[in-house]
């Protein structure tokens, strides 16, 4: 095997002496030859970066073409992800390298397509819509401009990639060492869609960017990025990196971007928080919740939403549900019944559950273990590794367990600080935590809401117009879904997405969250005069 190139820097595809070999997550066999980028060759990016100036690649001033060059590579992109076989490669790639079933990952290139259709064409250049205000006299105006950042970064998770090859220039960055990559139903979920939107929103605004995303699935964001160069995008405008977390810790620090995109797990972000002086834009990671209120109607629909949400992509989204307050009217009504039954109906086969890529069974089992210690608590369904001759091929580093919920009494959740905790630990998998209430505790359930630390999606699942405001009035979630048809997960291209109560947050998607994360105010006063006839020097203030 030849050791192909690992990344572009400077608008052409370079080679790294490294590379790690990952493993098939279904089986552990030797499956992708990723580049490993070294912190020698790292520098490289560090000076393609410096090369940017604070005031971007384009801006209201500076090459305004470029906001019509990329509206048309956007239009040509979009067009060819509609393209029944491309959107399918793109679909099947995704399901490879982060097993999930097709309807799972197809959604993710639907999301992403629609997103270019509607950037494309004049839409750029409306996101850097100004306005102006009159001044005080003739010749004097003030307008207020939305400017680059100019050198930016975007970090991104392993759980939404995205990728597709619709031309044949140049060889992929990566080795596939086993055949049928995009053979039957494989794996991924946001591998396209969360990097796409990010980096077409940075470069939009004028910036340059490097583009860092997890080596298990950036084979997706290598083809993403052929196809756009073969759309028109310029090839310099971005920096595509295939390294670990500390040799982009080590790149990061260095170059100093002025705006760090971080999208992963809370621990990572407050890490690069601090090492960039705060000059950070976070989606961090997601305990979410969902209330079921007082009002019992249409059980299966709410049945099926709780049991997606919980549990499609072996709950690997950070949008999905992480505890589900049940009122006891639902109990009643046998909801937990159903729930169990559906995610009884999940497989390997088909992937509707899954490896898991950042948690362990071993891991998840002890935490099992140490939920159970609470009083009351106890196991619904689930709770075990997954069994079967084909689960057991699962290589170790990942995980494989049932579809899980854990019973705890709500008074015992909230008694200490210890139980709280536990009880709202992410577990990036499979696995979320269920409690009751009554009429009589709402408070509580909201004191709950209130104690948790990550504030990104939330489901108030309930038509009744005093339940929903009392629980909306006192709750923060970035993006919260109300009504009986409510999910925690979904982060389509037409509504904003990202978590909120965090002057770091940022957001994904929609014309405001490419404006806000993107760009920043610039107020420029023009004042040209003329000076009033007779004018003279007047005394001084
Ligand atoms: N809020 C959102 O929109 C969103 C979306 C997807 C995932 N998530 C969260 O992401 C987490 C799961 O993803 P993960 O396991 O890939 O997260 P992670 O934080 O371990 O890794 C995210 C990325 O950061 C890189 N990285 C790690 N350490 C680094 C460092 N010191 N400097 C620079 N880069 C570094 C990793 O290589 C990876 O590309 C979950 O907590 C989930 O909730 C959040």
């Amino acid at each position: 095997m030849s050791s192909l190139a690992f990344a572009s820097v400077g608008g052409r595809w370079v080679e790294s002496s490294a590379h790690e070999t990952l493993p098939d997550p279904l089986n552990g066999e030797p499956f992708l030859k990723v580049p490993a980028t070294t912190p020698g060759e790292a520098q490289a990016f560090v000076a393609s970066l410096e090369l940017c100036s604070k005031s971007g690649l384009h801006n209201p001033f500076k090459s305004p073409e470029r906001y019509l060059a990329y509206g048309s590579a956007t239009a040509k992109a979009a067009a060819l992800m509609a393209v029944p076989e491309v959107e399918d490669f793109f679909t099947r790639l995704i399901m490879r390298v982060a097993p999930k079933s097709y309807a799972q990952a197809n959604g993710e290139v639907v999301v992403t397509r629609r997103f270019l259709e509607n950037f494309s064409g004049d839409n750029v250049r409306m996101l850097a819509r100004s306005f102006s205000v009159p001044g005080d006299h003739v010749g004097q105006a003030s307008t207020g401009y939305r400017w680059p950042f100019g050198p930016v970064a975007i970090v991104s998770p392993f759980n939404f990639p995205l990728g597709e090859q619709p031309s044949n220039e140049g060889t992929s960055v990566y080795q596939v060492l086993v055949a049928g990559l995009v053979d039957s139903v494989v794996m991924a979920y946001l591998c396209i869609e969360i990097p796409v939107l990010q980096l077409m929103g940075a470069l939009y605004m004028g910036n340059k960017v490097i583009f860092k995303t997890d080596s298990k699935v950036s084979v997706v964001m290598e083809q993403t990025l052929r196809l756009f160069h073969h759309c028109g995008a310029p090839v310099e405008d971005v920096d595509f990196i295939n390294c670990d977390g500390p040799v982009m810790h080590g790149v990061l620090t260095s170059a100093q971007p002025r705006v760090t995109q971080f999208t992963g797990s809370s621990k990572v972000a407050e890490i690069l928080a601090e090492a960039l002086d705060g000059k950070v834009k976070v989606e961090d990671a997601g305990f979410d919740w969902k209330i079921l209120g007082p009002d019992v109607q249409e059980e299966e629909y709410v049945a099926h939403t709780c049991d997606q949400d919980a549990y499609a992509y072996s709950g690997q989204k950070c949008s999905a549900q992480s505890i589900l307050f049940v009122h006891e009217n639902w109990s009643k009504s046998g909801i937990l019944e159903t729930l169990k039954s559906l995610a009884s109906r999940r497989t390997l086969e088909d992937l509707t559950v899954g490896p898991v890529l950042s948690v362990t069974t071993e891991t998840c089992m002890k935490h099992i273990d140490s939920l159970l210690k609470i009083s009351g608590a106890k196991v619904l369904f689930g709770g075990k590794p997954l069994s079967s001759e084909k689960a057991k091929k699962i290589p170790a580093q990942y995980g494989a367990w049932d579809p899980t919920a854990v019973f705890v009494p709500l008074k015992e959740m909230l008694k200490s600080p210890e139980n709280f905790a536990l009880c709202t630990t992410e577990i990036f998998g499979p696995f979320q935590v269920v409690t009751e209430y009554d009429d009589n505790e709402l408070d509580a359930v909201l004191e709950a809401c209130e104690r948790m630390n990550n504030h990104l999606t939330a489901a108030v699942v309930s038509n009744d117009v005093s339940f929903q405001r009392r629980v909306l009035e006192a709750t923060v979630n970035g993006t919260t879904y109300c009504g009986i048809r409510a999910r925690t997960t979904g982060a389509p291209q037409n509504h904003w997405f990202g978590p909120a109560g965090d002057p770091r947050a940022a957001g994904i998607g929609t014309i405001e969250a490419i404006r806000m994360v993107w760009s920043c105010h610039r107020e420029v006063i023009m004042d040209e005069g003329p000076v009033p006839e007779g004018w003279t020097t007047p005394a001084r203030t």
